[in-house]
């Protein structure tokens, strides 16, 4: 008995130790090499791009569904990142590590190396010879449907944007695009736009969608390009955002500074995409691009779309008055949308989404200031009711009274954008019932509730207000120094509008 128990004790240990250290791991990974030794192995490469630097889709989706199997986190190196909701978080195999998948009873493994020369990476599939004919067209077909499955679960939308050419040449794997998840809230019902129209752009979208037979039928390439046009902060970008949430298709944000050769490009983004160029005017303006007038016209045609499809193009511009009508023909612009300042309809619907207001007193007041002409976008106004939000009232009066003072003013965006800060800086000086002093004709806003009082001082320097907080001035001088400031700011701003216009001369 003692014996026995002699001989167990120290077994009990081997296997404690064993099982306690990598030694079984190591033993078992020298019985696969010897194994491996009796078998004949067959390779495949897939690289990520193909012989005219298109994207191998194949590498792709091999990359998604390697990633989504189980066993990557028993790789000896894995990479850890944030998923697209807050709590997520995703495994991705690092370079050059083995991963081994077993499809019917085969083992199959799987390497993702990189070319040390072009930096481009491939995966390479290792499969027993024996093995290959019975599965390796099922394993595929199989990768395909997980891929699909996955994507169908994930329906995360990308931004991609593309990276400096001149980035390329120095091995960078001729990757053109780096992209981000794309998480933009905006949807049609964020957008403040008429409503018919904000239909029609959906019924648009919609039939585009179900018309490939039909763009197939006419020899037409299935795209479609449409041109947001308006003042700055009318929404332009905000509605694309929208468009892709409707749509659910990746984005692509081409900044023209910074590509030499737009086919290369394209041939490396995906079909359902929106291909989005921002403020077109001034690339084709101002020449800030490398490419010629041609190869924009030929982008916008779609003849470098030679390998996409199903693809909605998006231009966008402040003003296309100054551009050569030969961008605008119908072909290369299917659809123009307009994007107005905010009237009094939009500045409700502001108002709605931003506070639930559907009326309010002062609206009638709101709406008599909006019919002499519209001087503020809906950033503008937004701005004011974000910064204000604790009280609809004060947000209401700072819109009114920005909104006179704008068109006495300045006539700058970037004056209106300081004024709007100022007003909202003032938040925190006392009370005071106007912008301007009642001299320069601005019909005063009506004072409301305690709650709701608005202290729209004429201080702009934080360093003055505690001083005017703490009375360490009297009442005369507070009012001198508003006035005062008020003289500089008007001068100062009639300054500005006077530049402008002899520059715009
Ligand atoms: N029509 C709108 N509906 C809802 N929000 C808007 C609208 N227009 C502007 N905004 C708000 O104003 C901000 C700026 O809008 P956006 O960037 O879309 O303007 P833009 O027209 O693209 O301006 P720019 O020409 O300067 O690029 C956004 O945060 C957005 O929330
Ligand atoms: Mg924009």
């Amino acid at each position: 008995m003692f014996l026995y128990l002699l001989a167990i004790i120290p077994l009990c240990l081997l296997v404690k130790f064993v099982s306690k250290t990598s030694i079984l791991h190591i033993l078992k990974k020298w019985l696969r090499l010897l194994q491996d030794k009796f078998y004949v192995y067959q390779f495949y490469k897939v690289p990520q791009f193909n012989h005219n630097m298109q994207e191998n889709q194949l590498y792709r989706k091999i990359s998604t569904y390697l990633n989504s199997l189980p066993c990557v986190e028993d790789s000896d190196f894995t990479n850890l990142f944030s998923g697209s909701k807050s709590n997520d978080i995703n495994l991705v195999l690092n370079a050059d590590q083995k991963i081994v998948d077993n499809f019917l009873g085969s083992r199959i493994s799987w390497i993702n190396e990189k070319d040390e020369k072009t930096g481009a990476r491939s995966f390479v599939l290792k499969i027993r010879r024996n093995d290959k004919r019975q599965i390796l067209r099922a394993y595929l077909q199989h990768i395909h449907s997980k891929f699909d499955e996955i994507e169908q679960r994930r329906k995360e939308v990308r931004l991609f944007v593309n990276v400096n050419d001149e980035s390329n040449r120095n091995g960078n794997g001729n990757r053109r695009w780096v992209s981000v998840p794309f998480t933009h809230p905006a949807t049609f019902d964020t957008v403040v736009m008429e409503q018919d129209l904000k239909n029609k752009v959906k019924a648009d979208l919609e039939t585009f969608l179900k018309s490939k037979q039909h763009y197939n039928r006419i020899g037409r390439i299935w795209k479609r390009n449409y041109l947001l046009h308006g003042p700055s902060g009318t929404g332009k970008s905000t509605f694309i955002a929208a468009m892709a949430n409707f749509l659910t298709y990746d984005v692509y944000n081409i900044d023209l500074s910074k590509v030499s050769d737009l086919k290369l490009l394209l041939l490396q983004s995906t079909n359902k995409s929106l291909i989005v160029i921002e403020d077109l005017d001034s690339y084709l303006c101002n020449n800030s691009t490398a490419l010629s007038f041609s190869a924009i016209l030929n982008f916008m045609d779609g003849i470098f779309s030679c390998c996409g499809d199903e693809r909605v193009m998006i231009f966008t511009m402040n003003s296309k008055d100054q551009i050569d009508p030969a961008v605008l023909r119908p072909g290369r612009i299917d659809h123009y949308i307009h994007f107005p300042l905010c009237d009094f309809n939009a500045f409700k619907s502001l108002a709605n989404s931003h506070f639930g207001l559907k009326d309010h007193k002062l609206f009638p007041q709101v709406e008599e200031n909006f019919q002499t002409g519209s001087v503020l976008s809906p950033a503008e106004i937004s701005e004011i009711m974000i910064s204000n939000r604790s009280s609809p009232s004060r947000a209401l009066k700072l819109v009114i009274s920005t909104h006179q003072n704008s068109k006495l003013v300045p006539s700058r965006t970037s004056d209106k954008i300081e004024m709007i800060h100022n007003n909202i800086e003032a938040d925190l000086a006392p009370k005071h019932p106007l912008w301007l002093s009642k001299s320069r004709s601005v019909r005063p806003v009506e004072e409301s509730s305690e709650s709701d009082k608005y202290p729209q001082g004429l201080i702009k320097s934080k360093s003055v207000r505690p001083m005017v907080e703490s009375g360490a001035f009297g009442k005369e001088s507070v009012n001198d120094l508003r006035k005062f400031y008020g003289l500089i700011r008007i001068k100062s701003s009639r300054k500005k509008s006077l530049d402008f216009d002899t520059s715009e001369k």
